[in-house]
């Protein structure tokens, strides 16, 4: 099932549980606005290259319309599409004051030089300034981007509108950047599954698990899992897989990683076909790279008895239902992977503050700000006597519904 069609089938369900009124439920699922923009820059033979580039902004009762960037080849509307409306809703379960947006462009990053990247990032910048802004819609990193991105986007819209920390998240700290924001994610994704465990009277250490994508959220995860006393048994991204069931000595996979660009041939586990990495032998399963790859050809295969979705819809409504019978419990993305955004939120306000935080505060923040979100999705489970993906659906979509009707519709 494509991207969208599964979330809107998921909002849909909610809806349903919520017995929202179905023009309310319509409005709701309509984006804001879909921008689509045609990018060509000259490449650095001085030939050019043409790319589309994608900004969908999904709702904003709550707030200025929130969420990343992503570089991939694999970039389409529709995924765009669901990408914002999981913003909308995982800023919702988060609690912040924020809408959901998220952009894109069909691009293979690998494939560009720094110049070339460079000049896509401030051509699709220069296509949609005017559409964003510090109270309008804020971009941040996704998959293929980083803080240099957000440092270019930052500089071409300051161009237009005059000095602008805030419009971005996820920027480098000597541009106003928050610390602890390259790490939140995978940190929040840390407390997510703390508080889960936490639940079923378990804790990280001694966990085994398997992690596929081993860029910024996936690398953070692991580490974070690992000084917790975690095992990461396997590991995988676009290169390679990795195992070793004593445990990858993350330290170790991480200096790997840097000097040759992937996880494939290192020495501290054995090599694994990477598309077995799913239904490898685990606790704890987390996707952290691409989205629907947990479908009705593996999940019988699967045999984590927790799923934690740090990337965003890696599982497909199928696979759900699959996972569901065999009594695998799964940890949704809206909530699992919100501490991304939530740290993105706190850099928004100390920048309009004109204060830096210090580290420990972030994260102290954080903490309470996920074991708050994990509380709040339990009781809709227990209210709505269902599932934790549904229980953060509506959540998420209850608070967009009882904003959108605080403000009206009157012209
Ligand atoms: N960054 C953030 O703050 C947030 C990210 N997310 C989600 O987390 C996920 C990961 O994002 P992020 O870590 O930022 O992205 P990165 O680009 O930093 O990392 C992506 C990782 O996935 C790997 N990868 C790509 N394709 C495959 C594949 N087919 N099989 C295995 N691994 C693959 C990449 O490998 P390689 O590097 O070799 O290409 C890389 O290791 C995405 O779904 C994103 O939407 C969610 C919330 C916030
Ligand atoms: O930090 C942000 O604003 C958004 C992060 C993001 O794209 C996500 O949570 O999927």
């Amino acid at each position: 099932m494509n991207a969208l069609a599964a979330t809107n089938r998921n909002f849909k369900l909610a809806a349903r549980l919520l017995g929202l009124d179905s023009k309310l439920e319509k409005s709701l699922l309509i984006p804001f606005r879909e921008i689509k923009v045609e990018c060509t820059i000259p490449k650095d033979d001085g030939t050019l290259a043409s790319f589309v580039g994608f900004r969908v902004q999904h709702d904003n009762a709550r707030g200025p319309m929130k969420g990343g960037i992503r570089y991939h080849p694999e970039v389409d509307p529709d995924e765009v599409n669901a990408l914002a409306q999981l913003m909308t809703w995982k800023t919702a379960v988060a609690n912040i004051p924020y809408g959901g947006a998220k952009g894109g462009i069909g691009c293979d990053p690998g494939e560009l030089s720094i110049s070339e990247l460079e000049r896509l990032t401030r051509v699709f910048t220069q296509k949609i300034h005017d559409l964003i802004g510090v109270h309008t819609d804020v971009p941040a990193p996704d998959m293929g981007t980083n803080p240099q991105t957000m440092a270019w986007i930052l500089d071409e819209y300051s161009k237009f509108h005059g000095y602008s920390p805030a419009v971005v998240t996820g920027k480098p700290t000597d541009l106003g950047g928050s610390l602890g924001r390259d790490a939140a994610t995978g940190r929040g994704v840390l407390f997510a599954t703390e508080a889960l465990l936490h639940e079923h009277g378990k804790s990280i250490a001694g966990q085994r698990f398997v992690i596929q994508g081993f860029g910024n959220v996936g690398s953070w995860a692991a580490q974070l899992i690992s000084e917790n006393g975690g095992k990461v048994v396997a590991a995988s991204d676009i290169t390679g897989a990795v195992k070793n069931s004593k445990g990858l000595d993350i330290p170790s996979l991480l200096k790997h990683v840097k000097e040759n660009r992937g996880v494939k041939g290192f020495h501290g586990g054995d090599p694994i076909d990477p598309s077995s990495i799913l239904v490898e032998d685990c606790d704890i399963l987390i996707p952290a790279a691409l989205g629907g790859v947990i479908n009705r050809e593996n999940a019988n295969d699967i045999k984590a008895k927790f799923i934690i979705e740090a990337a965003n819809h890696p599982t497909d409504p199928e696979a759900d239902e699959i996972l569901a019978k065999k009594g695998v419990v799964i940890l949704p993305d809206i909530f699992a992977n919100s501490g991304g955004v939530t740290v993105s939120y706190f850099e928004w306000v100390q920048n309009i503050q004109g204060f830096m935080w210090d580290e420990e505060k972030v994260n102290h923040e954080l903490k309470t700000y996920m074991t708050k979100g994990f509380k709040d999705v339990k009781a809709m489970c227990k209210t709505h006597n269902c599932d934790l993906r549904m229980g953060a659906f509506t959540l998420g979509v209850n608070r967009v519904a009882r904003a959108t009707v605080l403000r009206g519709w009157e012209a």
